[in-house]
């Protein structure tokens, strides 16, 4: 398996303002740049805070794109995850929709009813007791087929992955924006290290739309 964790933030670090609302930090070039790497993996994951934050549909926009992946023989969507420890996505989010597969990884820690509602629409995970243990889900999700991982955010899920050790390569867009303010989320929130700090290779630094891309190893 192979996980890319990929994300926009503002110059002064921030996926979101304290509103928690979806903000539109990339140009358009690299929200181009994220429908092909949607398009080139076999699952896009995120959060359930973002799920709840944004509704996101997670999928590839761009047509061109889906042909080729059908033409590859593949399906022509990418699969799409949310991590969701107490199954709290909403029944009727745009990531549980039909143009893609979509699978929710639980804990057992999730109520048995909202379990129920969700298997209607998704694929089903178990794997950890109050909160979804990343390193079973992965491995659960890999036996189903998927490796060539995206992720998406948002930074409780970033955080958590790189503690775990998942992180393979990090992709971030950083944008002209100022946003501000400390409760406002960050590329990796979570309880924060203070020690042991995982440290990155940078790979390439590209001028992009107004910003920069940097593209991290592992
Ligand atoms: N600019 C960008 O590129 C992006 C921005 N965003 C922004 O980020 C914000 C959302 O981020 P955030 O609130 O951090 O939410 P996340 O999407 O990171 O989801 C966090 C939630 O995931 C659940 N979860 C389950 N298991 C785990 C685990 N092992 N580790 C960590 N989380 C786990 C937890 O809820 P539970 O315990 O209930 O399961 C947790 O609260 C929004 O404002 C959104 O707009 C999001 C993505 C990209
Ligand atoms: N790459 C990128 N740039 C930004 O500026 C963003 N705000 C985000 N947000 C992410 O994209 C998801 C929305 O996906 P859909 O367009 O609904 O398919 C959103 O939930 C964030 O994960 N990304």
């Amino acid at each position: 398996m192979h996980v890319v964790v990929n994300a926009a933030m503002s110059a002064d670090g921030k996926l979101s303002s304290r509103r928690r609302e979806q903000i539109s930090i990339s140009g358009e070039s690299d929200f181009d740049r994220v429908d092909r790497l949607r398009a080139d993996r076999d699952a896009v994951v995120v959060g359930v805070g973002t799920v709840l934050a944004d509704d996101p549909r997670l999928t590839v926009k761009d047509d061109a794109l889906c042909e080729q992946r059908r033409t590859d023989g593949q399906s022509s969507q990418p699969a799409r995850v949310v991590i969701d420890s107490k199954a709290r996505t909403p029944v009727d989010a745009a990531v549980l929709t039909d143009e893609a597969e979509t699978y929710v990884c639980v804990s057992e820690a999730a109520p048995v009813g909202r379990r129920m509602d969700l298997a209607d629409h998704a694929e089903l995970v178990t794997a950890g007791d109050d909160r979804v243990d990343l390193l079973r889900a992965f491995a659960a999700l890999q036996a189903a087929g998927l490796e060539q991982i995206m992720v998406e955010g948002g930074g409780e899920l970033i955080f958590s992955l790189f503690e775990n050790g998942l992180v393979d390569e990090l992709r971030v867009f950083v944008g002209p924006t100022i946003i501000g303010g400390r409760d406002a989320p960050t590329l990796a929130d979570g309880d924060g290290f203070v020690t042991n700090f995982p440290t990155l290779e940078l790979e390439t630094l590209e001028r992009l739309d107004d910003g920069a891309l940097l593209v991290w190893n592992s």
